[in-house]
Parts: C-alpha cells; structure tokens; sequence
C-alpha cells in the first residue's frame, strides 16, 4: 500500500451556518489518483479545496477537524500557505493561462518563487512542458500567446503551469468539464502518465471518467462521504445503496 499522504479527520466545513461537510474521514494515498464524486453541491470542490486552502479567501468559510498533509497540518494557524500551495498546486476547471506567452506562461511561478536563471528556467519550461505531453505541439512557439492554443492545450499548458514549480500533490477540479472528448481523452492519459510521480486528486462530474483513470473513489452526498474505496469496489460491488443509486444513474 502506498503511504498515506493527505489525512482528514473528522474535517467539517461550514459556509456561515451552512454545515456544507460533515466530519470527513479519508486518507488519500502517495502516487495514487483519487476521484472525487456526487451529485452537484455535494461539497466535492469544498473539500478539494481544503486540500490547499482555496477556501481561504471565502471570509464566511470556517473548518474544524483535522487535515495533515503528511507532517504539515494544513489548517494549522502557523502553516505557510505559499509553501503548502507550492507541494499541493492546482488545476481548474476552464483553461485559465495567463494573457502572455506559452514561455511566460510555465515560467511564471517559478520565476515568481525567485529563479532568475535563464538557463534553468528554460530547462523547466521544457521539462514540465514535456511532462504535460504539449512541448511536441509548441516547442516551436514558445514565445506566442499561450491564448492562441486550442482549449484542450491551454489545459495542458495549465497543468505544465502547475507542474512547473514541481508539486507533490495536484488538485484538478472538473479539468475536462469544457474539453472535447479528444482532448478529455488526452488529459486523462496524461493523468495515468503523471500519477508516478504525484498524487493526484480530481473532482469529476463523468463517472465514467472516474472509472477510467482513478484508484479510489470517494462518493459525497449532501456534504456527507458516504463511501470512499478502490474504485472497482465503488463501480462494481458499493457497500452503500446511495452509491449505488449513483453510480447506477438513479439520482443525480
Ligand atoms: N462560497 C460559498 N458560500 C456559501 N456556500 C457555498 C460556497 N461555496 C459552496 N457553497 C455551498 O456548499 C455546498 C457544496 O458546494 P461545492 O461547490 O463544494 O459542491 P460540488 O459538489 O463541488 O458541486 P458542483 O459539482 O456543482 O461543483 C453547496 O450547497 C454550495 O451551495
């Protein structure tokens, strides 16, 4: 079994009074992919976003419980967020790259973190470039705008982005939700490729692509984890009948 990387312990969330997840237990694995899925506001992006504390910026937005991240507790009051989101980067839904170059665009954070060197810092563009299985499509128009490119390579783009400033953990929320099924195809091969070297946590609205592409899956209703196990468990055998009511299109 690979070792446990991120631990969440009893993690309740609240928006203001709105108890949105209750006393989440789960532990998500090193070099594993791990799906998380539910019917729409059933608190798959809050809890994704617990994991690098995007929920931060909500003011409302209050969490007790405890979430480790290997020794690092993430919510601890003296816990350096820029260095957590560092180890734990993050991809979102629509393609977002910044209005700059292809170049500019993968350069950014580390540049960002303090490289100046021009030399490494063209060694990472190519290297996260390559690792985001883009640099064949752009590796002669570096220096275009990164806005020029299909939207299934800008998501790539922002997934080298994020590999850029080399990350343990990345979160990707919905990555495909605005892909065709082309480029969804290439985004969840990558996902196979990228898992042996990093955790891997992704909200999915398509079942089947949890089915495709992850080790375990988590199914959340209604701000509860009903069920969280190997993925072929959850798809073939729930223990649960809400899941299975899920995953068999019943509900949601
Ligand atoms: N900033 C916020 N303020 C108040 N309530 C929020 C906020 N963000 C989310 N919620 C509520 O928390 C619950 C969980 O939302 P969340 O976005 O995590 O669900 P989700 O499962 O990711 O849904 P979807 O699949 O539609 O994205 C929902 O009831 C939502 O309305």
């Amino acid at each position: 079994m690979n070792k446990a990387k991120i631990v969440s312990e009893d993690l309740n969330l609240y928006y203001g009074d709105f108890h949105a997840l209750h006393g989440i237990d789960m532990t998500i694995r090193d070099r594993e992919v791990t799906a998380l899925i539910g019917p729409s506001g059933c608190g798959k992006s809050t809890f994704l976003r617990c994991l690098n504390r995007m929920n931060d910026i909500i003011p409302i937005c209050r969490v007790d419980g405890t979430l480790m991240f290997e020794d690092t507790d993430i919510y601890a009051p003296t816990t350096d967020v820029v260095a957590l989101r560092k180890r734990v980067g993050m991809v979102f839904q629509a393609p977002n790259p910044f209005p700059k170059s292809i170049f500019d665009n993968v350069a950014y954070a580390p540049k960002l973190h303090g490289l100046k060197d021009k030399t490494k810092l063209e060694e990472i563009v190519e290297k996260s470039l390559k690792q985001a299985a883009l640099w064949d499509e752009v590796k002669d128009r570096l220096h275009k705008p990164a806005l020029g490119l299909s939207g299934g390579q800008q998501q790539r783009l922002c997934i080298a982005r994020a590999l850029a400033i080399q990350p343990e953990v990345l979160l990707m929320d919905e990555p495909t939700s605005a892909l065709d099924p082309i480029s969804t195809l290439k985004i969840e091969e990558l996902i196979r490729e990228l898992k042996a070297q990093y955790t891997i946590v992704i909200v999915t609205h398509n079942m089947q692509q949890a089915a495709r592409i992850s080790d375990k899956t988590a199914f959340f209703l209604v701000g509860d984890l009903v069920e969280f196990d190997h993925t072929e468990v959850i798809f073939t055998t729930p223990k649960d009948q809400r899941t299975e009511d899920y995953i068999t299109g019943r509900f949601g």
